[in-house]
């Protein structure tokens, strides 16, 4: 008889950051991962994971919603179904359950994790195959402190971990924001690309104001300037400047990308299996954009290994990615639960290879951070 979904265990996982993470809306001293645990009647386990940033302060999902609503409404719609058929239980979460893309991605992951363990082959494999084992990814300066952020990025070029930096800007006033960025820039001047992330905290006209500067300053990328459902201001924004436009939270999945691109937008957009409910939508995402001629760049929810890891085997299955990515999440904590931790050098990092993800997890680092309660 052919495998079956047997139990979905959630897990939520809490692990310090390194050092205070600041974002438009939040600061981050801690990350939560939902780690997802699904077992099949075959004795495979498929690993998953969740995260979101800022509580509910980034998206409308939590940690503790993403559990609560896998434990209680989509579980229960994979639970008995068969495990190899990723395409119908994809349309089956779909057709019974709204939104919760996060959620989805977790267990999309876990399924894909089973099911290349149980065929033999890595998940970049299943997904077609990975063109790529050594993908670049970038570090995001955010201490909130400019002289920090310059040491940070000299330690970071020195050790070859790092040559592009994302600042994260937005929480304080635009001129403030844009001094800060350029004594960055000035700093590192041609060692390093310097890209801003405002996450949405500028309406339109301080937008033309801070990016006008912002070019002037050197900088390469300006992310999500202005709020997620502006998308007429984004296409503005992108026909304005000479610097390009990267769509983070304005595009989730292939159809936002659609929009966005057939009303006139040009730069980028952010991938993130989160936003697009896990690794077969980001994809679908990612290709219409190089349908419509849109630059890629492989974005992060700060996913701890496993979420990182899934990103990663999606990742590799693209063609050139034109910014790169940011996969530095598991980089950001101070610990880990998995037995190998992914490999960072060479400004960028390795592929995992083996079945599945290529992931293990640590069962007494998983004991000592998950939740009791
Ligand atoms: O891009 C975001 O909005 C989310 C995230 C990615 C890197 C980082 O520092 O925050
Ligand atoms: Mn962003």
């Amino acid at each position: 008889m052919s495998s079956v979904i047997e139990t979905i265990q959630t897990l939520l996982v809490d692990l310090p950051t390194i050092r205070p993470h600041k974002l438009s809306m939040t600061t981050m001293a801690r990350q939560t991962l939902v780690i997802v645990r699904m077992r099949h009647s075959d004795g495979i386990e498929g690993l998953g994971e969740g995260t979101t940033i800022g509580g509910l302060s980034y998206g409308p999902e939590s940690p503790e919603s993403i559990k609560r609503n896998i434990d209680t409404y989509l579980a229960p719609l994979l639970i008995g179904q068969p495990s190899g058929n990723l395409n119908a239980l994809r349309a089956r979460l779909e057709r019974h359950a709204r939104g919760n893309s996060i959620a989805k991605s977790a267990l999309e992951t876990a399924l894909l994790d089973a099911q290349g363990k149980r065929l033999g082959l890595s998940v970049a494999e299943l997904l077609g195959g990975a063109r790529h084992d050594h993908l670049p990814v970038l570090w995001t300066l955010a201490s909130g402190d400019t002289r920090k952020d310059i040491d940070e990025a000299f330690q970071r070029l020195e050790d070859r971990r790092h040559c592009d930096f994302k600042l994260k800007i937005g929480a304080n006033a635009v001129d403030h924001d844009v001094r800060h960025v350029a004594d960055i820039k000035a700093a590192l001047g041609d060692r390093a690309s310097v890209r801003v992330d405002v996450n949405q905290a500028w309406d339109e006209a301080t937008a033309v104001r801070g990016i006008a500067a912002l070019q002037d300053a050197g900088i390469d990328l300006v992310e999500q300037a202005i709020p997620a459902r502006e998308h007429a201001g984004l296409v503005r924004l992108s026909q304005r400047f000479l610097v390009p436009m990267l769509a983070d939270e304005a595009v989730q999945d292939a159809r936002d990308g659609l929009t966005l691109a057939a009303r006139g937008f040009s730069g980028a957009y952010a991938l993130k299996i989160a936003k697009s409910g896990g690794l077969q939508g980001v994809l679908e995402l990612a290709h219409v954009a190089q349908a419509a001629g849109i630059g890629l760049y492989g974005g992060t929810l700060l996913e701890g290994t496993i979420g990182t890891a899934a990103s990663l085997h999606a990742w590799a299955t693209l063609g050139d990615m034109a910014w790169g990515t940011e996969m530095f999440g598991p980089l950001l904590l101070k610990d880990d639960i998995v037995v190998e931790p992914l490999t960072y050098h060479d400004f960028g990092v390795d592929l995992p290879q083996g079945p599945g993800l290529g992931i293990t997890l640590d069962e007494d680092k998983l004991a000592h951070y998950a939740r009791k309660n």
